[in-house]
């Protein structure tokens, strides 16, 4: 394969470059265009510790020794964005000989797929960083072992348990918390809930795993480890803490005393938009790389990780690898969930009603986008609190740049997954505030209205779409019931609160809801942004 044309990789857009993904680590690679030649199927090898450096010249692979590897952070929920993001953030660190403490033992609760994956590759995989302009490809070896928890829950609680395990990290999505959105209380009468209080030594749930092990370690006097949540969720540290002492609360009132008072569980936030890896992904993967992945990882150039500087057994130094800790990650965390959140949500249900598949398609509509620039600047924006030293001009601008990334083609599927959480955490709360204070909210109760036409499970043209939430049989039945009027979905107090008994809000909605129907998704969206100077009448 010959070496294509190199060009340097530009910083992840705006202001917050200090923060983003380093640049300079040993092995740093620029970003190239694809490589024009492909590998024969000669040339592509699988990939494991022995056939490392057998690939192309343009994958990079992990320098450092793997073998010398402390396995000190146990990640549960090992999907693409863990390994898009704090994996190679841990990398970064072993592969700048910063530290070899901060291994990373990976644990799947759901599914085997991943470690049938991993397992047969040694746990290497390969991410590769997609943008107009180009793309690079690097192996990450800091995951050193993986375990599929319902095959082997004695391991996982063992490797919990050891005294190297010093922190825990989540992506088990804002569902596996089991917190109701509005009260934020930890639901005792879950069925694995249950089953984990009866079954302390074969858990189903994260927090039956983390809880059991606490115990064996305070009554062994070893220290709790810190657990980070890496899920997008307002204050996701306090919804761990909220889980964990409230399963241990269910548990024996002494140890969850000694959680709360000794177990840190800082808040995060963070961002790198990582879709899911397509079988055509794969296949170019192998092609580009000479590298047979089981299951590669694409992803945009942008990547962020904010963290509150709270740790109760050793903090790693992530600080040195482009990971900002702060006192207080809230700003931050509200700045991203609901600008970009809030907006995949929005794009994801118009545009899946408008007959779109990714989000780039949607971007490159101009009426979209002017309604997603709008909604942020004129609703979203004049709500969230003084940015410090944020240009959210240029943060806005950036996610705008991102959405519309063709490169990674980010599938409004997955954008439009487990909208009973994500509405509450991202949206809503804009909408309610936007409401007290007498604010803009036109374009954000668009986006409600799209919700609820799209639980209908077709699009604009009746063509179906896939309605993937935990809630859904009850959504949509409600959603279908209701038609244009939202009042049976907003019932839901679980998910809207009080926001059903606003007859302003009932009004808007079902204002919206009837637009939507009868002028369709860009006539509507083209109607309500016109005026604001974006949009040509
Ligand atoms: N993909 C992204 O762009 C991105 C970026 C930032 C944050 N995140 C967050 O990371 C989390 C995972 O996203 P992903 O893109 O890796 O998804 P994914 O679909 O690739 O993986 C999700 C993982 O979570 C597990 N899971 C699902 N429900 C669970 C539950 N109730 N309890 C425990 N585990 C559960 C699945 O088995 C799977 O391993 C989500 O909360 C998401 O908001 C994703
Ligand atoms: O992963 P979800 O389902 O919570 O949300 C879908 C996307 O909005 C999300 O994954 C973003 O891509 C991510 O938050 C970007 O950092």
């Amino acid at each position: 394969m010959t070496q294509a044309e190199i060009v340097p990789l530009p910083l992840a857009p705006g202001p917050l470059t200090g923060e983003d993904f380093p640049r300079t680590s040993a092995r740093d690679i620029a970003l190239a265009d694809l490589p024009n030649v492909v590998a024969t199927p000669a040339q592509i090898r699988p990939l494991s510790d022995r056939t490392l450096g057998q690939h192309d010249e343009q994958l990079t692979v992990p320098t450092y020794d793997r073998s010398a590897l402390t396995p000190a952070v146990v990640h549960f929920s090992v999907g693409g964005f863990h390994r898009a993001h704090q994996l190679l953030y841990f990398d970064e660190v072993a592969e700048r000989r910063i530290s070899d403490a901060w291994g990373v033992v990976g644990v799947g609760l759901h599914s085997r797929d991943m470690k049938d994956a991993l397992a047969p590759q040694d746990h290497l995989y390969t991410v590769v960083e997609r943008s107009p302009d180009g793309e690079r490809a690097r192996v990450v070896g800091v995951m050193v072992d993986y375990h599929f928890a319902p095959d082997d829950p004695a391991t996982v609680l063992d490797v919990l348990t050891d005294a190297r395990t010093r922190m825990v990290s989540l992506t088990i999505t804002g569902n596996g918390y089991r917190l109701c959105p509005q009260t934020g209380a930890f639901d005792p009468d879950d069925v694995d809930v249950r089953w984990d209080l009866a079954n302390t030594a074969r858990p189903r749930t994260v927090f039956g795993y983390i809880v059991e092990a606490l115990d064996r370690r305070r009554r062994a006097g070893l220290p709790p480890f810190t657990v980070v949540s890496c899920d997008n969720m307002h204050r996701n540290g306090d919804a761990a803490r909220a889980a964990v002492v409230g399963f241990a609360r269910l548990r024996d009132e002494v140890l969850a005393r000694w959680i709360a008072d000794r177990v840190a569980f800082p808040s995060s936030m963070v961002d790198r938009i990582t879709p899911h890896t397509t079988p055509e992904q794969r296949a170019a993967v192998a092609q580009r790389y000479g590298v047979d992945d089981n299951w590669p990882v694409i992803t945009e150039p942008f990547s962020q990780w904010v963290i509150e500087d709270s740790f109760c057994n050793g903090r790693p130094p992530l600080d040195l690898v482009g990971v900002r800790f702060v006192p207080d990650v809230a700003r931050y965390e509200l700045m991203k969930t609901r600008l970009l959140n809030a907006s995949h949500c929005a794009l994801g249900y118009l545009g899946s009603l408008a007959g779109y598949a990714s989000i780039d398609e949607v971007m490159a509509d101009p009426v979209f986008a002017a309604y997603v620039e709008q909604m942020m600047d004129a609703e979203v924006t004049p709500l969230l609190p003084p940015p410090d030293g944020i240009d959210l001009d240029e943060y806005k601008q950036s996610l705008l740049r991102r959405f519309a990334n063709p490169a990674i083609a980010d599938q409004l599927y997955r954008l439009c997954r487990r909208g009973s959480t994500k509405m509450p955490h991202h949206l809503l709360p804009s909408l309610r505030e936007a409401l007290d204070t007498e604010g803009p909210h036109a374009l954000l109760t668009l986006a409600v209205a799209a919700w609820f036409r799209y639980l209908r499970g077709v699009d604009m043209a009746g063509r179906p779409v896939p309605v993937d939430d935990p809630k859904s049989d009850l959504l949509q039945e409600l959603a279908r019931a209701g038609g244009t009027d939202p009042r049976p979905l907003l019932g839901e107090r679980s998910i809207f609160g009080d926001l059903g008994e606003n007859p302003r809000f009932v009004t808007e909605l079902a204002d919206a809801l009837e637009r939507l129907e009868r002028d369709g998704v860009r006539q509507t969206l083209a109607a309500a942004v016109r005026g604001s100077g974006r949009l040509r009448p």
